[in-house]
């Protein structure tokens, strides 16, 4: 069967920048895909071959089958960009319509509403609406024309808790209609909410391709900081998961892949520490992690002490 998207040996170049290079992926139909990476990793230029606006520099890309650039090939195509403007004086309900019209059997305005908890705004002009009804209206317009295949650019940026939940539950509805769905996104926890498979980019390459629960396990990695007395470094270089570590006098900030087993062995041989604090990475380390565990094949390998870099945007929880 000819798969829904399928990459082969994509290269984008935007002057001297390779944003995507040498790509080669195939979704089928029905798949879930998350596009997880750092900013600048080459998502957004992905989804831009793979919908058309923009041509490869080398290699092939094909929906369906086609040539994306040929409008013909896209009809089957639903999407939303990063970013969006919504004509601010046509009301919710106008705007539905007037992108169903375009399709030969759209839903109608009820249902697509009704869908992403909008039917109470179908009369308020859009310009009325606040930033996040704004971007569930612009993915709902996604769907309008009952595509086959969505591609949703980072769709829930700005979007509050229950809001997002909302979003969530729309494109997963649609999916189990039958749909292909490529999402993207930094935040490993929309990549957890939706997707059933996993593509890592980064520096324009494909990273990591894998199930949702294989990916999460190599992405989850954890900054572990505390003190340790004398000179510390074999004992760190000795310790499980350990990617990157850093020393600033006695105050250790050790990468590691497995933070709770760290910890485990530093009990377990008496190592005597203090200022314990455990934070999560950035997506950026995460990666690092995942590129050093490709590397040595083998996560529990000894540290690699690398000059101190203090990390910026750690985030509890999700990673950014
Ligand atoms: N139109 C353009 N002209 C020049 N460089 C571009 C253009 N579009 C993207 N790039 C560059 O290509 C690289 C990949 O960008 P891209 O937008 O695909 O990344 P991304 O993973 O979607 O990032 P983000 O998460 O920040 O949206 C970046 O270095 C970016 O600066």
């Amino acid at each position: 069967m000819t798969a829904v998207i399928s990459l082969d040996h994509a290269t984008r170049r935007y002057g001297d920048v390779v944003a995507l290079d040498d790509v080669s992926l195939e979704v089928p139909a029905g798949e879930l895909v998350g596009l997880l990476g750092p900013n600048g990793a080459g998502k957004s230029t992905l989804l831009n071959l793979v919908n058309g606006l923009r041509p490869t520099t080398s290699g092939t890309v094909r929906i369906f089958g086609a040539d994306p650039r040929v409008p013909a090939s896209r009809i089957q195509l639903g999407t939303t960009p990063q970013e969006t403007g919504l004509p601010p004086t046509l009301r919710v309900g106008e705007v539905v319509d007037f992108v169903g019209g375009h399709y030969p059997d759209p839903m109608s305005r009820d249902e697509l509403l009704s869908r992403f908890g909008l039917a109470d705004l179908a009369q308020r002009q859009t310009g009325g609406l606040s930033g996040g009804q704004k971007r569930r209206l612009a993915v709902a317009l996604s769907i309008v024309g009952r595509p086959r295949l969505v591609l949703l650019d980072e769709p829930t940026t700005g979007l509050d808790v229950e809001a997002r939940r909302l979003l969530w539950d729309a494109v997963r509805e649609y999916h189990a209609d039958g749909a292909t769905i490529v999402v993207t996104s930094h935040y490993l926890e929309e990549i957890e909410a939706l997707a059933q498979r996993v593509v890592v980019i980064g520096h324009g390459h494909v990273l990591a391709d894998d199930d949702l629960a294989t990916i999460v396990g190599r992405v989850s990695a954890r900054h572990v900081r505390l003190r340790l007395a004398g000179d510390a470094r074999a004992v760190v270089d000795a310790l499980p998961g350990v990617v990157d570590a850093t020393a600033d006098g006695d105050r250790w900030t050790i990468l590691t892949t497995d933070s709770d087993a760290v910890i485990r062995a530093l009990v377990t041989q008496g190592v005597t520490f203090s200022g314990l604090e455990v934070r999560g990475a950035s997506l950026e380390e995460a990666f690092l992690a995942m590129t050093a565990s490709d590397d040595d094949g083998d996560a529990s390998s000894g540290a690699h002490v690398a000059p101190s870099s203090s990390p910026s945007d750690q985030t509890q929880g999700a990673l950014r």
